[in-house]
């Protein structure tokens, strides 16, 4: 993250959860209590670092009550949105719906929902026009696969997803825009692309940002790494200038893990 003259976040940073399809409704609720119990005990300041969990849809109602019920500072999201508002389309969810249920948040584009449901950049593209629809801000994930990074086309590949996607999306959307750079390769193998990959895709897409949006909204936009985080390296990535945030999947399960990763600041090596 870039720190400005006065200590300062010059973006603010975000610490996201995704669960994926772990946790039922009351191990959501559990888990969320537990995570903002350990966050209220290290005196986290939800200002400095906001942080968000993506449950499965059928957790969100209950995560929205005990938020509400206990005023907890914490947000959160869904993990996919359908392209469509309502009508016969059996299984999806409405971005109205999510709004509804006071979704801050929606992911959209994970590598998962591209590879297991086929989503292209053009689908992808729909569910953030949906997303903006329903004043739900979209975190929207890129990255490339192992072929393509052994090619050394990953930055090439990540910025045409980036592209396309974003493909109708205008400049005063784009003020309400989060993008996570996941490589697929390092997504749940432990595998994690270091720090310097990070940075270096962090920077191609701000750069890309600059290019179709402007200089100034491409500032403000929070740019998150995913794949393999844990508390142990989260702050060498998060020191990176153009990593704003970490979109973490397996380690925030586990509530004093992902706590650990949110301190993150209280791991930085300041040399
Ligand atoms: O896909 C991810 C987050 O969206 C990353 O998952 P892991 O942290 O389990 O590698």
């Amino acid at each position: 993250m870039t720190i400005s003259q006065n200590g300062a976040f010059v973006r603010q940073p975000l610490i996201a959860g995704n669960w994926k399809m772990n946790m039922d409704h009351v191990q959501g609720i559990t888990l969320v209590q537990k995570l903002a119990w350990t966050l209220k005990d290290h005196e986290h300041d939800y200002d400095r670092a906001e942080v968000a969990v993506f449950p499965p849809f059928t957790d969100i109602r209950g995560v929205q009550t005990l938020t509400l019920g206990d005023k907890l500072d914490l947000v959160y999201g869904a993990q996919d949105l359908s392209a469509h508002d309502s009508g016969a389309y059996t299984g999806e969810i409405s971005g109205q719906f999510l709004k509804k249920l006071g979704c801050t948040y929606v992911l959209v584009g994970h590598s998962e929902r591209r590879e297991y449901h086929n989503e292209t950049n053009e689908v992808i593209a729909s569910k953030l026009a949906a997303a903006y629809r329903h004043e739900v801000t979209p975190v929207l994930c890129v990255g490339e696969g192992l072929e393509v990074r052994k090619a050394g086309e990953h930055v090439a590949f990540t910025l045409e997803q980036l592209n396309e996607s974003l493909a109708g999306v205008s400049a005063e959307q784009a003020e309400n825009l989060v993008i996570a750079y996941e490589p697929v390769w390092a997504i749940g193998t432990g595998e994690v692309a270091g720090p310097a990959d990070a940075q270096e895709l962090c920077a191609a897409i701000r750069g890309a940002l600059a290019e179709r949006f402007g200089e100034d909204i491409a500032q403000k936009t929070r740019l998150l790494y995913g794949g393999s985080v844990k508390a142990s390296n989260a702050a060498a990535i998060m020191r990176e200038r153009d990593v704003d945030g970490v979109l973490v999947g397996g380690a925030s399960l586990d509530a004093e893990e992902f706590a650990n990763i949110v301190r993150f600041e209280h791991h930085l090596v300041t040399d």
